[in-house]
């Protein structure tokens, strides 16, 4: 399908770098470039990198939120849609997203979805957890019960929250590439416990994952 054109894997940080690349083994068609943490440094550097090569998807991948009875610890989650949770106003009677406020431009970007169905049942047929639901983009973690019920009240079909998949997919939209956010829960989303979050276990489910996609995107 890819006929070795050139993929690219944003990451926020190198200790998920360094699983992705583990996965992906040999595999000379990928470039793993580190994103930063949040959604304006993750759009600045997949800009940077859409600039210098032309890629023929990009891949936002990383551990993740996960948001209770949706998806536990080391589930690998697919985006079918990636929304930003927290472009828009309050007002007294509750959120309003950008696209209800009419400045033109959407809080969602939909992955794509023929790529979606083809790594979710490759992933299915693995030894990875794995389900489609939405995953948000939060320039601030969530660290209360309340912060997440609120959440899934404005976006039921949520799974999961990280902090950049928004940033990489409008890059992505501007240049024409097809996108998709690909995120190993770590944590569960709500009250803050950083004791509680399973990187060792995420980042292996990570590695997991990135031999798949290797193995599959051909
Ligand atoms: O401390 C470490 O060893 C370590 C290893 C790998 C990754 C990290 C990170 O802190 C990654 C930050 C990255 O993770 C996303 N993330 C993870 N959990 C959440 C969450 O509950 N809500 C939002 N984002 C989350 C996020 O995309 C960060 O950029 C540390």
């Amino acid at each position: 399908m890819y006929n070795n054109r050139r993929i690219l894997i944003m990451t926020s940080v190198p200790a998920e770098k360094e699983a992705i690349e583990k996965g992906l083994g040999k595999d000379q068609r990928f470039d793993v470039v580190l994103a930063g943490v949040g959604p304006i440094s993750a759009g600045i550097q997949t800009t940077r990198a859409l600039m210098g090569e032309d890629y023929a998807l990009v891949i936002n991948m990383g551990i993740a939120g996960g948001f209770r009875e949706k998806a536990d610890v080391s589930t690998l989650v697919i985006a079918d849609e990636i929304v930003s949770a927290d472009l828009g106003a309050e007002s007294p009677e509750g959120y309003i997203t950008l696209d209800e406020l009419g400045f033109g431009a959407s809080t969602r970007i939909k992955a794509d979805s023929e790529l979606v169905e083809l790594l979710y049942t490759a992933l299915k047929s693995s030894e990875v957890a794995v389900r489609q639901g939405n995953i948000l983009t939060l320039s601030t973690v969530t660290g209360t019960a309340e912060t997440a019920e609120e959440l899934l009240r404005r976006e039921p079909n949520a799974a999961a929250e990280a902090m950049e998949g928004y940033g990489v997919a409008m890059a992505a939209q501007e240049f024409g590439k097809p996108v998709l956010e690909i995120r190993s829960i770590s944590n569960p989303i709500g009250p803050r416990d950083r004791s509680a979050w399973r990187i060792k276990e995420a980042l292996d489910t990570l590695e997991r994952a990135s031999k798949v996609i290797s193995e599959v995107l051909r």
